[in-house]
């Protein structure tokens, strides 16, 4: 979708997509847009999401890379749906590892430690194999993904987290990246603690069999959507455990076996001045 065709969008895309714009900038939650868009059209909900991402694009964000989400049962488990879907990742969604986070700056953030692949080489094919894969990923980095959402209570189904930018919040990305060969990503070990206690726990395997398959179902989606990955997009290939509720002050850090550790906080709200006094 182009920005012409965004002005053109049917008025319920559009209605959907000022929805969760005004979400975002208001810092207010809103209800979810599924009544908004005809039932369970995935079509139509990555319309509402083409949409802010090209307002995004238009007000001078960069777009960086693709979250792929919902790759885990558990997840899946968690949100009611059974199959993954993609989100942009703009340059501003960045956050330095063992940065902190604002407070105030998300809505309702949850965590999720995942593995993140840095593209070498463009991967224009609608039917791209895991070794098209391979043969293209610079290296791979442990990640967390702070996901959000712009819906109230976080009561989403696929059509909502598509419509939403697939959740999305920020990333976070461990500071050594490791190269493939030798690497075996499917057997990888995850272990995520939130001040020091253990609360998410998967592997590889958990998310869509393998990190790199899903990173070729992503590949696939988007050569066929005329919008391919291409070399130096960051590749967040989505969870491999359930999220956590983050609040104030807690310090997330997840290991991930052969890749390393990666770590974020979130900074303590501050009462405004003279408040409690
Ligand atoms: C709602 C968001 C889910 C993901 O980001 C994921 O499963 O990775």
């Amino acid at each position: 979708m182009t920005a012409r065709e965004v002005l053109k969008a049917a008025p319920d895309v559009v209605k959907a997509a000022d929805t969760l714009s005004e979400a975002a900038r208001t810092g207010r939650t809103c209800p979810p847009v599924r009544s908004l868009l005809p039932e369970g059209d995935i079509d139509t909900a990555y319309a509402v999401q083409r949409v802010n991402v090209e307002r995004g694009l238009a007000a001078g964000r960069r777009i960086v890379g693709r979250k792929i989400g919902l790759t885990s049962p558990a997840v899946q488990r968690q949100l009611g749906v059974d199959q993954p879907d993609f989100g942009a990742l703009f340059a501003d969604m960045a956050v330095p590892e063992s940065g902190v986070v604002a407070a105030g700056r998300l809505l309702q953030p949850k965590v999720e430690a995942e593995v993140a692949l840095v593209i070498g080489a463009d991967l224009p094919h609608a039917e791209c194999t895991v070794a098209d894969i391979l043969r293209a990923v610079d290296f791979a980095l442990p990640a967390l993904e702070i996901v959000d959402s712009r819906i109230e209570g976080w009561d989403i189904r696929l059509v909502d987290t598509v419509a939403d930018n697939a959740s999305s919040g920020l990333f976070v990305l461990g500071g050594t990246p490791v190269p493939l060969s030798g690497l075996d990503l499917r057997g990888v070990r995850m272990t995520m603690t939130r001040g020091g206690e253990v609360v998410s726990e998967g592997t590889g395997a958990d998310c869509l069999g393998s990190p790199l398959g899903a990173a070729a179902w992503l590949a696939s989606t988007l050569a066929g959507r005329g919008d391919p990955l291409r070399a130096g997009d960051v590749v967040l290939t989505g969870a491999l455990g359930p999220m956590a509720v983050a609040a104030p002050g807690d310090r997330f850090e997840a290991r991930i076996s052969q890749l390393g550790r990666v770590a974020v906080e979130f900074a303590v709200e501050f009462a405004a001045e003279g408040e409690g006094l």
